[in-house]
Parts: structure tokens; sequence; C-alpha cells
């Protein structure tokens, strides 16, 4: 089923959440993957990389929170590599993905699992060459970083979105709530930032 969500909007995600319970029955995962990788329009990328990531785990906090009357579930928050190393071609990009590290890791505590039932996980891929990558070699803070970016993503070991999925099914299956799991070309996933 489709329906549309701007991340950035409370109703859309709202009505996105209901016609998915109508439509598919109830719901127990959410995974926020929405992102864009646009230095120049910076508040647009913290709006949606880091807003509607946080927009999206309160809505599912309230529709399945056991301390709300739910059944507890699961969000994974789609961050990358960039949430936990300092990749220079897009600096903004990678403090929402930082932000995304930090958000998961404080809401993926016990203290708030024990009242919600609700486990917050954060995945972070390496480089996948999708639209992201384009866009954000046009978007870049000036046309030399655009220019390096392009030129570095050239030299990266190719991976695969299926490799991607599959880190995704392994951190769902066994991940603790508050677990960051890395995943980069030709390595097992590895989890990081273990919880404080
Ligand atoms: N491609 C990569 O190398 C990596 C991507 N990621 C993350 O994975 C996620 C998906 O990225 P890709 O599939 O590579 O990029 P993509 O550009 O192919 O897909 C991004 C999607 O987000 C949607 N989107 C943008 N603004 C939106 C909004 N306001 N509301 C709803 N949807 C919106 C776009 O329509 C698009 O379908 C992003 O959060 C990205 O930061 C993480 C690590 C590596
Ligand atoms: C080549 C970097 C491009 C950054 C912007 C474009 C898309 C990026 C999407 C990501 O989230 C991936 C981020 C970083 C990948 C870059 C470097 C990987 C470093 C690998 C490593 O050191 O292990």
């Amino acid at each position: 089923m489709f329906a549309k969500c701007d991340v950035t909007q409370d109703e859309d995600f709202k009505g996105a959440w209901d016609a998915a319970e109508e439509n598919l029955g109830p719901v127990n995962v959410l995974i926020n993957n929405a992102g864009i990788g646009n230095e120049k329009k910076w508040e647009l990328t913290l709006n949606i990389n880091v807003g509607g990531y946080i927009r999206g785990t309160m809505l599912a906090l309230e529709r399945l929170g056991r301390n709300q009357n739910g059944s507890g579930g699961t969000v994974i928050n789609i961050s990358s590599v960039a949430g936990v190393k300092p990749v220079p071609f897009g600096p903004v990009y990678c403090a929402t993905k930082y932000a995304i590290v930090g958000f998961t890791r404080a809401m993926g505590h016990d203290l708030h699992l024990a009242r919600t039932g609700v486990k917050i996980q954060a995945l972070c891929p390496s480089l996948v060459k999708t639209d992201l990558l384009t866009d954000s070699v046009k978007n870049a803070i000036s046309p030399e970083v655009g220019a390096a970016m392009a030129k570095y993503a050239e030299g990266l070991k190719e991976m695969t979105v299926e490799t991607v999925a599959g880190a995704l099914v392994k951190l769902l299956t066994e991940g603790k709530s508050g677990a960051c799991m890395v995943v980069e070309a030709e390595k097992e996933p590895y989890y990081v930032n273990d919880s404080v």
C-alpha cells in the first residue's frame, strides 16, 4: 500500500499510520528512513533528517507505548556511518546523523524501555549508490567539495541494498533497545556506542 507522508508534517504521519493499520492490520514496527543531503538548504535537511525521525518516534511511542495502553514495538532509525564518523563531505548531513544516534541511544535507554515497551534502535550504513549521492554532490556546500565527494565515492567498495536489508533484519530480531549497528561492505555488521 502507499500513503502520502511528508515527514515534516504531523498530520501526514498520523494519516499514514492510520492508513497502514486500516490496510494491513496492527503496526508494531516503524522504520524512519526518509532523508536528504542538502548542505545549501541546511534547515530543511535538519527538519527532515532529525525532525522527521523524532516526530515518527514520538508518534510510535504514543501509538505503541505500554504506558499509553499500546502493545509495545520497535522503531529503527536509519542513521549512517556519518553518524559515528566525521564524514567531511556533508557537515550538516553528518550532524543530523550524529543527532539520530544520540537520540536513539538516549530514547532507547532502559529507563524508557521499561516505561514504554518500545525498543528504539539505529542502523548506520556506509555508502550505497542511490539518488542521495547524486543529490548530495549537486547540493554540496561548494562545487569543490561536491567534486571531492564524488571522487571519494568512486573509490569506495560497492555495497548493495540487500546487504543493508540483511543487517536491518538482524538488528530488528536480535538487537537491544538503544543499539546502534554499523553495516559496511564486505564486513559483518557490528555494534558501536554500547550503552551508557
Ligand atoms: N545511500 C546511502 O549511502 C546511505 C543512506 N542512508 C540513509 O538512508 C535513508 C534513505 O536514503 P537513500 O535511499 O539512499 O536515499 P534516496 O534519496 O534514494 O531516498 C530518500 C527518500 O526520502 C524521501 N524523502 C525526502 N524528503 C522527504 C520528506 N520530507 N518526507 C517523506 N519522504 C521524504 C525521498 O522522496 C526519497 O524517496 C536516508 O535517511 C539516508 O540518510 C544512510 C547511510 C548510507
Ligand atoms: C562519499 C561520501 C558521500 C556522503 C554524502 C552522500 C551520501 C551518503 C550517504 C551516507 O550516509 C553514507 C555516508 C558516508 C559514507 C562515506 C564514507 C564511508 C567511510 C567508510 C569507513 O570509513 O568505514
